[in-house]
């Protein structure tokens, strides 16, 4: 049980430039708010991995500099991104940061999230003992994937990214986590997030539109 208790885990958190990110969310609000709204979730979804007794750090893989400035300024290490090598590369760079240590990815579209539902599932993930995963809500998706200490992260992130981890070999954690696996894609997906209790860097920035 030490793992619940000592902080182990490095937590890699790529991020799009606000331009090109959450593209599927336009619409959802203003244009004007759009970029702010991107950088609110994931400013939230960082605190949460922060405030998480499990995280010993968190990486953040991004060339934007209003995303480095906000999440530096949260309390995380920020790595350069390879413009056009896609997400899995960034999660393979910013994994191997890591030193060796366990590492878990995770998306930076998880407004809602408590450190708790995290705790929860990096404890499942580190008595696996192998790869391991969280789908989204939706299943088909991936939101959280962990490798212990010395095992390639290996991510398949991308449309039906679920079943691709768990082809390649990860285990799959479906447990009762909402606020952890409530990932924010669309319109729809931010409603429910609001549901659950959004960070306050989202909160505020939709109350400003209320
Ligand atoms: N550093 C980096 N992060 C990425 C890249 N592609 C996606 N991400 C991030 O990975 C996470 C999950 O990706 P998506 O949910 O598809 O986010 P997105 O690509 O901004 O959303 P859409 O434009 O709606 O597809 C989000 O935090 C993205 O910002 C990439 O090429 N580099
Ligand atoms: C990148 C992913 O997020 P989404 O499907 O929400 O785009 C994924 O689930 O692997």
């Amino acid at each position: 049980m030490l793992s619940t208790r000592v902080a182990t885990w490095t937590a890699v958190v790529p991020v799009k430039p606000l331009g090109a990110a959450k593209t599927r969310l336009r619409g959802a609000v203003p244009d004007a708010t759009h970029p702010g709204l991107v950088l609110a979730m994931a400013r939230d979804t960082v605190a949460a991995v922060l405030a998480c007794p499990a995280v010993s750090r968190v990486v953040v893989v991004c060339d934007d500099p209003q995303v480095r400035a906000g999440l530096v300024a949260a309390g995380a290490t920020c790595l350069p991104d390879t413009p056009a090598a896609g997400l899995n590369a960034a999660l393979a760079f910013g994994a191997r940061a890591a030193g060796g240590a366990p590492v878990v990815a995770l998306t930076a579209d998880l407004p809602a999230m408590r450190p708790a539902d995290l705790a929860v599932a990096l404890a499942e993930a580190a008595r696996a003992g192998r790869r391991a995963f969280v789908p989204d809500l939706e299943g088909s998706g991936t939101v959280l994937l962990a490798a212990p200490a010395g095992v390639p992260l290996d991510p398949h992130f991308g449309p039906g990214s679920a079943a691709a981890h768990l082809r390649s070999g990860a285990l799959r954690l479906d447990g009762d986590w909402p606020s952890l696996r409530r990932d924010v894609d669309t319109a729809a997906d931010l409603d429910a997030a609001a549901g659950l209790g959004l960070g306050s860097h989202t909160g505020e920035i939709l109350c400003t539109l209320a």
